[in-house]
């Protein structure tokens, strides 16, 4: 048995072992160097004024979710002493929490509000009258009925998303652990769905091997996806989460290696990869919980996808079902372009210095 410390290593670099452990060349720090800025140079990091401004504007919107909890809490009836302890809490995810957002973003938000804090009459009653009386809040709309049911206006300027997970506890702690599995029972649908952006995010996080360096490649992948046209989850191509998958898995292959060298190994991995075998930073995990999970042995449906890309909290799905055969050609058609820049490139390179 491993000891703690080798069984993290062994959670950040995936389901197998790392195709390479070197680490990075002179020639590699002085390329990711480059790259960062080509990355500035490109607009896509925010200033630091806009960067608090979101912080306010996150503040803002956690008083508001508290003080909304305690109007229902005493409009139920709820004495003093429950009407203080009532509590919810704002999370993040999405690229904001995942640190690669660019100027201009929306943040994506997740109110995690008690038992007794209904999701339609409470959140999409009461809430929804709240925001819209709040001078700052513009541009509030409701989508109840969505798959994923999302509030949707602009704070003081920035665009949110906010959905909403009514979990099964009557209050709230403000150090609240959001992956925990047990948060999943005894809540309706609605409520897994919104909290699954939350868990994978923050699994993404937890298991690739170097946050920097993850953020920084899946940028440039997300620049060169949007600038090649195939950076859309919508049009059957791939969207936000996907990008962040893909590059996750192509940094627990190469932990060590820096973003210059990871960008090119991204390219040389898809490249080969034999879709449909699927992209997965961890192994699925059956559970107790018993609700349904990314399962081809099982599911019909499942075998049917063309690019499956796993998401890592339980329960496991397939992020990518909207890829289509002609949207999957143009992706491998891309992957294969961008290899083959990389590898003219690196002999360009190699021929120079010998
Ligand atoms: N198809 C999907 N499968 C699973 N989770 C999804 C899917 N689409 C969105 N999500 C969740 O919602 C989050 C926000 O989605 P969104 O499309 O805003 O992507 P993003 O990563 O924030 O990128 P962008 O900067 O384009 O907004 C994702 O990070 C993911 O957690
Ligand atoms: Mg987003």
């Amino acid at each position: 048995m491993g000891s703690p410390g080798n069984l993290a290593t062994a959670a950040r670099t995936g389901l197998s072992e790392p195709i390479s452990t070197g680490g990075p060349s002179e020639s590699d720090v002085i390329k990711t160097r480059e790259l960062e800025k080509f990355l500035a140079d490109a607009g896509l990091y925010e200033s630091h004024e806009e960067a608090i401004k979101r912080e306010e504007v996150l503040g803002r919107l956690d008083q508001t979710v508290k003080l909304w909890v305690k109007n229902v809490s005493r409009a139920k009836g709820y004495n003093e002493a429950m009407v203080h302890e009532a509590n919810a809490k704002i999370f993040t995810f999405g690229s904001y929490r995942l640190g690669v957002h660019g100027p201009g973003a929306d943040i994506d938000t997740l109110c995690v509000g008690p038992k007794h804090a209904s999701r339609n009459e409470d959140f999409f009653g009461e809430l929804h009258k709240m925001l819209l009386e709040m001078p700052e809040v513009q541009e509030l709309h409701s989508v109840p009925d969505a798959h994923v049911p999302v509030m949707k206006f602009k704070f003081s300027g920035v665009s949110v998303d906010l959905l909403y997970a009514n979990v099964s506890l009557w209050v709230i702690p403000e150090d609240l652990d959001i992956s925990q599995e047990s948060l999943l029972q005894n809540v309706d649908d609605q409520t897994v769905r919104s909290l699954n952006g939350c868990r994978v995010t923050d699994q993404i996080l937890r298991l690739v091997p170097n946050i920097q360096t993850f953020r920084t490649t899946l940028r440039c992948m997300r620049l060169w996806a949007k600038r090649r046209g195939v950076y859309s989850n919508v049009t059957g191509f791939l969207g936000g989460i996907n990008w962040a998958l893909l590059v996750a898995r192509i940094c627990q292959l190469y932990p060590n290696a820096l973003p210059s060298m990871l960008v090119s190994r991204f390219f040389r991995v898809y490249n080969l990869w034999r879709w449909p075998n699927p992209v997965m930073l961890c192994p699925i995990q059956e559970n107790s919980l018993g609700l349904s999970f990314w399962d081809p042995r099982r599911n019909f449906k499942d075998r049917l996808h063309l690019m499956p890309i796993i998401t890592p909290a339980y329960p496991c799905m397939n992020s990518s079902y909207n890829v289509s055969t002609s949207t999957l050609r143009v992706m491998m058609e891309e992957f294969q372009r961008g290899n083959g820049i990389c590898e003219v490139l690196h002999s360009a390179v190699s021929n120079y210095s010998s």
